[in-house]
């Protein structure tokens, strides 16, 4: 197992201008987008998180990555109230997940994996739906629906019900649905995947807007060019654990890319790339 990268997974410090005290409300220590303090979380003899601690500052584009069966959407769905830990604490914003659920889910904005939506309804209905939820004026959930379903490239099919809506599709539609109360923290389930180059680009920039603001995007992926080339604060995760935590510069270290420094971080490098595999192809006719 390879050692985790001291440097990069002490929590940052005040000195980052990143983070802060929980909640001093001094000038410049807002507490971070994401505090998580000793979270495990089992299902039977698989342990999926195994007692992780992360400190995500606000005001960043953070990817959280890791192999197949890391605990990344373990982890994020826990972050996002969605699955109760076992043990641990996580903080969104300075408020207890657990504590004060009110307090973050108004705060916070998510795309789950493998999303859940009311189906039967069109892609308009689905967002008028959820700004009211949200305590929005009809008048503001109007307004800001037509906006996100222009840019989204979703207006054409805005009748359309999103049980016909393509996985893309769903992706953005979904996307619209979390942004539209105008979230602190934006936690985004592998959000890419599905979505053609376009569209990418097209959420790419929405996100890019959206944290420049001040906002946080935080969202799993294992497309370590899209998280390269997107966040500037990475965690890496793999077995449960968090390997590295910190900016990606820090975390990438001296190897020539986050894919070798994520690769020797979850010590994937040597593994059997299918050499093992002999029968595989060649079309020689034999064992087929
Ligand atoms: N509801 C569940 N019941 C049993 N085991 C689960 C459950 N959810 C997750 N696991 C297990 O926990 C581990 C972590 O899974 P998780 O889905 O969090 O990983 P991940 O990093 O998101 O993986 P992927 O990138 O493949 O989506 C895996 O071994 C998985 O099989």
């Amino acid at each position: 197992m390879p050692e985790q990268r001291t440097a990069a997974t002490d929590p940052p410090t005040a000195a980052d201008g990143a983070t802060g005290g929980e909640g001093t409300g001094g000038e410049g220590t807002a507490p971070p987008a994401v505090r998580v303090e000793g979270l495990w979380k089992r299902f039977g003899e698989q342990i999926a998180v195994s007692g992780i601690d992360l400190v995500l500052p606000a005001g960043r584009f953070i990817g959280l990555v890791g192999p197949n069966g890391a605990g990344k959407t373990t982890t994020l769905s826990m972050m996002t109230g969605l699955l109760r830990p076992d043990q641990g604490r996580i903080r969104i914003a300075g408020h207890d997940v657990w504590a004060d659920p009110v307090a973050v889910k108004s705060r916070i904005g998510v795309l789950p994996e493998g999303l859940r939506m009311f189906e039967r309804l069109s892609g308009r209905e689905l967002l008028a739906y959820s700004g009211r939820l949200r305590g929005l004026p009809g008048d503001q959930v109007d307004q800001r629906a037509t906006q996100l379903l222009d840019v989204l490239g979703l207006a054409g099919a805005q009748h359309k019900l999103v049980v016909d809506y393509s996985t893309g599709m769903r992706k953005k539609i979904g996307l619209a649905s979390a942004l539209l109360h105008n979230p602190e923290v934006l936690f985004l389930d592998e959000p890419f995947e599905g979505v053609d180059p376009v569209s990418a680009q097209t959420i790419r920039g929405v996100l890019e807007r959206y944290t420049a603001s001040g906002a946080t995007v935080v969202f799993s992926s294992h497309v370590m060019e899209l998280v390269e080339s997107l966040c500037d604060w990475v965690a890496v995760m793999a077995q449960g654990r968090i390997r590295a935590q910190g900016p990606l510069a820090e975390v990438r270290g001296d190897a020539p890319s986050l894919q070798s420094a994520f690769l020797e971080l979850v010590g994937a490098q040597g593994t059997d790339t299918g050499a093992s595999l002999d029968w595989l192809g060649g079309g020689n006719g034999t064992g087929r």
